[in-house]
């Protein structure tokens, strides 16, 4: 669980400048008293009362000083220069000391944690991704990283300051009567710690709202990225009322829980602090009229409690927006605590691609393999397969029986409960996660376009590739036969801002970008599925072009696929039940035979 102390993490790395700054705007908020002290020096000046002591003590050195008589215009000289000293003076000065660090502590912290949210969110599991959608992800960061670098400048420039400045005034008020400093110390503290109770629970609510919030951006991202579905099912108008409730939920927390409890808040910070002044003026009225204290000091005494009040206010607000603000703050810091598991281990190294140090033959085996993704439900149980460098292994069987899973866990996305996966006979989890997996490639169904040129896609996870390699790749795949009818040919633009490219191009894009990486062993996840007949067929000889040139694995619905394996796995329900060749699990009468049957001739047999 996150906590405040991850806010004060997040600016740690500045904190000697932080102290310095806060240190600088605490003293400039004091200095600031000088000026009513000051104007009830004067007062007791012009009313011909006797000054503080301290005060006559430097008005007769500098008397001495300057061999001037100690005089009404010397001590009225002396009390002005003080009151220029810290008005005038202190104004070009006191913005570079102040403003100017905390803006840049909190605009430095900005840089530093999305940088730690990025790394994060490269580092995560996938599954986090199945859980969590990019809307839901995004808005956490972005309202986290906001909300922290709006609160800094606040709390550090404003927020403590201002309680210094409290302090400062409790204590000239102390020199000049300690029963009104007593009466402001105990109505301060009934305040503030009132107001601090009650934004807890207040902090408790905007927690709830937050969560309401992301769902309701989560809802957003999903309408945007499955725009086609909603449009083809025609169901705009039942998304837009289902956030239409999900925004007046909102409202409704916003308005009866939170909004109230701030506005109740307010209202009864604003009777004590009236109470407070208007009891502070009696009493020193009645000792004014007593005699106990000067004219001055009654003036003084009067600005500074008055000032000290008005500054509750400021206090509370913003206490106030700190707690809005707080728990998107931990919301944040729990997002970045999510545990990154063992494919997330090292990824961020930077890597020199060209000195990998793995070159694998590509002999794979996975040796008693179990797993589960909830350990209670396994999802494959002992598994035993042998794929010898070169060979071309598919991987078959229902929806459900595992494949990908056992293709998930050759990368290292997840660990086997039991049993290990070796290549060139090494445990898989004895090598680096990053440049093992460089070694291998995959080729999935949906292949993703990143915005930019083909070749940069293309070269995406081998910048250096030279033309040639890229070229070659793309002979192999049969995507030059899309590029010479591009436009810019290797140079065209395609992905978000750029030409929109079919399913089937998009495959042999995959294809081609999984040979630049030249990988030793490669992967085809249902690469063909989503093809029309033309399209599958032209994979299919791409596909036939690349057997045998390097250890290949190929998940497949579509048996056509896969006829030319080496070996074909046939899974069911987490368990190997068939291993052979084509023509081999035909004569075999079993589930491949059902399913080929099935994809013939539409016909199931027993
Ligand atoms: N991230 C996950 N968390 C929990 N269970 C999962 C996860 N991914 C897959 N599963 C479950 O594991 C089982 C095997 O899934 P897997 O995707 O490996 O099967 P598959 O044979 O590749 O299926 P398909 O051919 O439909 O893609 C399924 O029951 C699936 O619901």
């Amino acid at each position: 669980m996150a906590n405040f102390r991850d806010i004060l993490n997040y600016f740690r790395p500045y904190w000697s400048l932080s102290i310095f700054s806060i240190a600088a705007t605490s003293i400039y908020e004091v200095i600031d008293l000088v000026v009513p002290y000051g104007i009830g020096q004067i007062l007791n000046v012009l009313s011909n009362q006797p000054l503080d002591k301290p005060l006559e003590g430097v008005i007769a050195t500098i008397s001495k000083l300057t061999n001037n008589p100690v005089n009404k215009p010397l001590e009225l000289g002396v009390l002005l220069s003080l009151i220029f000293l810290v008005t005038v003076l202190k104004a070009p000065t006191q913005p570079w000391l102040t403003t100017w660090f905390h803006w840049d502590i909190a605009l430095r912290a900005r840089r530093d944690q999305n940088q730690k949210a990025i790394e994060k969110i490269l580092t995560l599991p996938l599954e986090f991704y199945d859980e969590n959608n990019p809307g839901r992800i995004a808005g956490r960061v972005a309202r986290g990283v906001t909300n922290h670098t709006w609160s800094y400048p606040e709390i550090s420039g404003q927020l403590i300051p201002k309680l210094f400045r409290v302090l400062g005034i409790f204590v000239f008020i102390w020199f000049v009567d300690w029963r009104v400093a007593v009466l402001y110390l105990i109505s301060f503290v009934i305040i503030l710690s009132f107001t601090l109770r009650k934004l807890q629970q207040l902090i408790w609510r905007e927690n709830r709202l937050d969560k309401y919030m992301e769902d309701t951006e989560s809802r957003t991202s999903e309408i945007i990225s499955n725009i086609k579905t909603v449009k083809a099912f025609a169901t705009e108008a039942k998304e837009l009322q289902r956030q239409k409730r999900r925004l007046i939920r909102e409202l409704r927390v916003i308005e009866t829980r939170i909004h109230k409890g701030y506005v109740k808040l307010n209202t009864w910070q604003k009777t004590m602090i009236q109470f407070c002044v208007f009891t502070v003026l009696g009493l020193t009225l009645v000792e004014t009229v007593k005699g106990q204290i000067s004219l001055g000091h009654f003036v003084m005494t009067l600005t500074l409690s008055s000032m000290a009040y008005a500054e509750l206010e400021p206090i509370s607000v913003l206490a106030e927006v700190f707690a809005r603000r707080y728990p998107s703050m931990m919301r944040f810091h729990e997002f970045l605590k999510v545990p990154i598991r063992v494919d997330g281990v090292g990824l961020l190294e930077e890597r020199n691609i060209a000195n990998n140090p793995y070159q694998f033959t590509g002999k794979v085996e996975f040796s008693h393999v179990s797993f589960g993704y909830q350990s209670e439900r396994p999802v494959l149980e002992d598994i035993n397969l042998l794929i010898e460098p070169y060979q071309t292994v598919a991987l078959v069987g229902r929806s459900g029986s595992g494949k990908s899973t056992l293709v998930k866990l050759l990368l290292q996305y997840f660990e086997p409960q039991q049993g290990q996966i070796l290549i060139d006979g090494q445990d898989i989890r004895s090598l680096d996660v990053g440049s093992y997996r460089r070694r291998l490639a995959i080729v999935h169904q949906e292949v993703d376009v990143f915005n930019g040129t083909l070749l940069d896609n293309l070269r995406y996870g081998k910048p250096d590739a030279s033309f040639k390699q890229v070229q070659e790749a793309c002979r192999i795949s049969r995507l030059d036969e899309v590029i010479q009818h591009l436009p810019e040919g290797y140079y065209t633009v395609v992905g978000e801002r750029g030409v929109r490219l079919s399913g089937g191009q998009r495959q042999r894009l995959g294809i081609a970008r999984a040979l630049v990486m030249e990988p030793d062993v490669l992967i085809f996840d249902e690469a063909t599925s989503s093809l029309d007949y033309e399209s599958e067929r032209s994979i299919q000889l791409a596909m036939r072009s690349i057997l045998g040139t390097r250890t290949t694995i190929i998940i497949a619905h579509r048996l056509s696929t896969v006829r030319e394996a080496d070996k074909i796995v046939v899974l069911d329900k987490g368990r190997i039940v068939e291993i052979g060749n084509h023509d081999e699990l035909l004569r075999h009468k079993g589930i491949y035979r059902r399913l080929h049957s099935l994809q013939e001739t539409g016909e199931l047999v027993s």
